[in-house]
C-alpha cells in the first residue's frame, strides 16, 4: 500500500530562479544528499554520479560517515563535499533533496540521543525550509522504527504503530514520526513536493564492522570464529533488504508520483510506479 501525491496539496511549490529556464543557463540537475558520506548515502551518490546531467553536493558532518566512502568522486568537476551539519541552516540552490542524515544504528543513534533527536527535527526543518526556498524536492529516508513495537504483522504503510515516547530507542524512533510530520505539514501548508521513504534493515557493502547491527556483528563474529550472539528474546523478525535494492528504491521514488513507501526486502517495482 501506498500513499499517492494527489491529496492534500494547498497550495503550488514556489517557482525556481527565472534563470533555470533561460537557454545560457547549464541544464544539469543539481542534487543535495544529506548524510552522503554514510552507507546508503554513497551508494545512492554514486548511482546519482553515474548520470552525466547531475551535479551532486554531499553535506556530512561524518559523525557516522566517512569521506572514504566518497573517495572516487573528491576532486570530480561534477561533485562536491560539504561537512556540515543539518541541524545548522544550509543556503545553497539544488533542484532536488535527498534527506538521510541521521545515525542510523542502534549503537550509534542512542550515544547521544539529545543530538539524534535535533538531527531528525531541526535537521528536517532545515532542509524543508531550503526544499520551500528553492522548490525542491525533497525524499526524507524515514524507518520501519516509526511502527515502533508493532502490534501488526506484517505493517500496512497506514498503520500508525505502537511507539513508546520515553524509551531509549524513542530519539530514534519518535525523531523520524516528527519528520515525517513535518514532511507532511510542509506539503499540505506550502506545496513542497515530498516523499518519504520508509527503510527497513539494510545490509551491504561499506556497513562499518562496528555498526552494531544484526547482518554486520554476524558477519564480523563468523569472521573471528566467535559465537553469534542473539539478543532477548530471540523470537525477533526483520526484513532485510541489500543496499544497491534500497538505493534503486530511493531513486524511484523521488521520481514517481508515491508519496509514502516502504523500502522491505522483497522490492514490488511494479506497485512502486503505481
Ligand atoms: O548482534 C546482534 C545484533 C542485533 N540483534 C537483534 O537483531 C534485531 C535487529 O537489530 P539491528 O540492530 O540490526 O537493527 P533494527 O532492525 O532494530 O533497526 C534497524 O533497522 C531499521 C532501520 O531503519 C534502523 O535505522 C536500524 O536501526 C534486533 O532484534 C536485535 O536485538 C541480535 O540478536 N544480535
Amino acid at each position: 500500500m501506498a500513499t499517492n501525491s494527489s491529496n492534500g496539496a494547498t497550495k503550488q511549490p514556489p517557482m525556481p530562479s527565472p534563470l533555470r529556464f533561460s537557454k545560457f543557463f547549464q541544464s544539469n540537475m543539481r542534487i543535495l544528499v544529506t548524510g552522503g558520506a554514510g552507507f546508503i548515502g554513497s551508494h545512492l551518490v554514486d548511482k546519482l554520479m553515474e548520470n552525466e546531467k547531475n551535479e551532486v553536493i554531499v553535506a556530512d558532518n561524518f559523525f557516522t560517515g566517512s569521506k572514504d566512502n566518497l573517495k572516487k568522486w573528491i576532486g570530480h568537476p561534477r561533485f562536491e563535499l560539504i561537512r556540515h551539519d543539518v541541524t545548522e541552516q544550509l543556503l545553497i540552490e539544488v533542484d532536488q533533496i535527498y534527506h538521510l542524515a541521521c545515525p542510523a544504528s542502534p549503537i550509534f543513534y542512542k550515544y547521544n540521543p539529545v543530538k539524534t533527536i535535533k538531527t531528525n527535527v531541526i535537521g528536517t526543518l532545515n532542509m524543508l525550509g531550503l526544499a520551500k526556498r528553492v522548490g525542491a524536492r525533497i525524499l526524507l529516508t524515514s524507518t520501519s522504527e516509526v511502527y515502533g513495537d508493532p502490534l501488526e504483522h506484517p505493517q500496512p504503510e497506514s498503520y500508525w504503530g505502537n511507539v513508546n515516547p520515553i524509551g531509549v530507542r524513542s530519539c530514534y524512533d519518535e525523531g523520524k514520526r516528527v519528520a515525517e510530520t513535518l514532511m507532511f505539514d510542509y506539503h499540505r501548508q506550502h506545496g513542497i513536493e515530498i516523499r518519504i521513504a520508509r527503510i527497513f534493515n539494510t545490509y551491504g557493502p561499506r556497513m562499518n564492522i562496528d555498526d552494531g547491527r544484526v547482518v554486520s556483528n554476524f558477519i564480523a563474529q563468523a569472521i573471528r570464529g566467535e559465537p553469534l550472539t542473539v539478543q532477548v528474546p530471540g523470537t525477533q523478525t526483520r526484513s532485510f533488504c541489500y543496499v544497491s535494492d534500497m538505493v534503486y528504491t530511493i531513486l524511484v521514488s523521488l521520481l514517481s508520483v508515491v508519496i509514502l513507501i516502504q523500502v522491505l526486502g522483497v522490492i514490488d517495482y511494479d506497485h512502486i510506479y503505481a
